[in-house]
């Protein structure tokens, strides 16, 4: 379970105060997928720093499986929107993929099959030895994505990971994860500012208000387990839902901006 309880954060620099979080309190339970979706600039990439303990809170805490995260936790695996920086141009792509397990003192044989499984997995079972600046964007996400695998977390933080990427590669992605989400069993939280990447993905979305931010509704996504871009995005539910959502997040900004 990943907890976030009272969570607030100032950024103070320069005489400047920004209180990018409020007080955000809400649970993930092990193994399920949320979406956190939120105008622009509502602090959805500053609450996943928090929870991977990349970003100290000024209160409140994040709690994983019990244990207070003060710093990045054993499990935790984040892929962050620029796969362009995340990704080391110098090294290879299996280098790349390999990095965290090498850090992590898994043994030579080990991590070859590791790499090897999760490059198969994201379909560049092929490109293993191609530097990241010969792929294009939606490839280099991908490798993102086979690092992130290939460590066997038990969570895995996504801040809007496909904000760069053509539609097409996008949608081929998004399956990409649910199907890595239910063969690997990981908790998911997928930070995004696309309402219905965030209904067709999660089993829940959670919208927040404008900063200060608050959790402004935390709503359950009850369309079937088995989902595919024709039949979901053309389920009258999904039509509802994403409805619900995107009055939430219009509500939020207008409440922004009166503020
Ligand atoms: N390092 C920082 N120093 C000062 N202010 C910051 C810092 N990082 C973020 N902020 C401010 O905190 C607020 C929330 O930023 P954050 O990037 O978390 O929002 P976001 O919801 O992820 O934004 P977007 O949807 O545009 O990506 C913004 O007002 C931003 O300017």
């Amino acid at each position: 379970m990943l907890t976030v309880d009272g969570l607030g954060k100032v950024y103070a620099s320069h005489g400047r105060r920004v209180e990018a979080i409020g007080d955000l309190s809400f649970e993930v339970e092990t193994g399920s997928f949320v979406c956190i979706v939120g105008p622009s600039g509502c602090g959805k990439t500053t609450l996943l720093r928090c929870c991977a303990g990349l970003l100290p809170p000024t209160s409140g805490t994040v709690t994983l499986s019990g244990s207070p995260v003060t710093g990045p936790p054993e499990g935790l695996a984040v892929v962050f929107q620029e796969y362009g920086r995340s990704l080391f141009p110098w090294l290879r792509v299996a280098d790349n993929v390999d990095l965290p397990l090498r850090a992590a003192g898994v043994d030579r044989a080990e991590r070859r099959r590791l790499v090897d499984e999760a490059l198969d997995a994201v379909g560049l079972g092929d490109a293993h030895r191609a530097y990241p600046w010969q792929l294009s964007g939606g490839m280099q996400q991908r490798v993102a994505i086979a690092r992130a695998i290939a460590y066997q977390p038990r969570v895995l933080l996504m801040d809007e990971p496909f904000a760069a990427v053509d539609a097409q590669t996008r949608a081929d992605l998004e399956d990409l994860v649910r199907s890595v989400w239910q063969r690997l069993g990981v908790t998911l939280v997928f930070v995004t500012h696309d309402i219905d990447e965030a209904v067709y993905l999660g089993q829940r979305v959670i919208m927040l208000t404008s900063s200060p931010t608050r959790v402004a509704e935390d709503l359950t996504i009850d369309l079937p387990d088995e989902r595919d871009q024709l039949t979901t995005r053309g389920d009258p539910r999904f039509t509802e839902l994403r409805g619900r959502v995107y009055a939430q997040i219009q509500k939020a900004k207008l409440e922004g901006k009166a503020r």
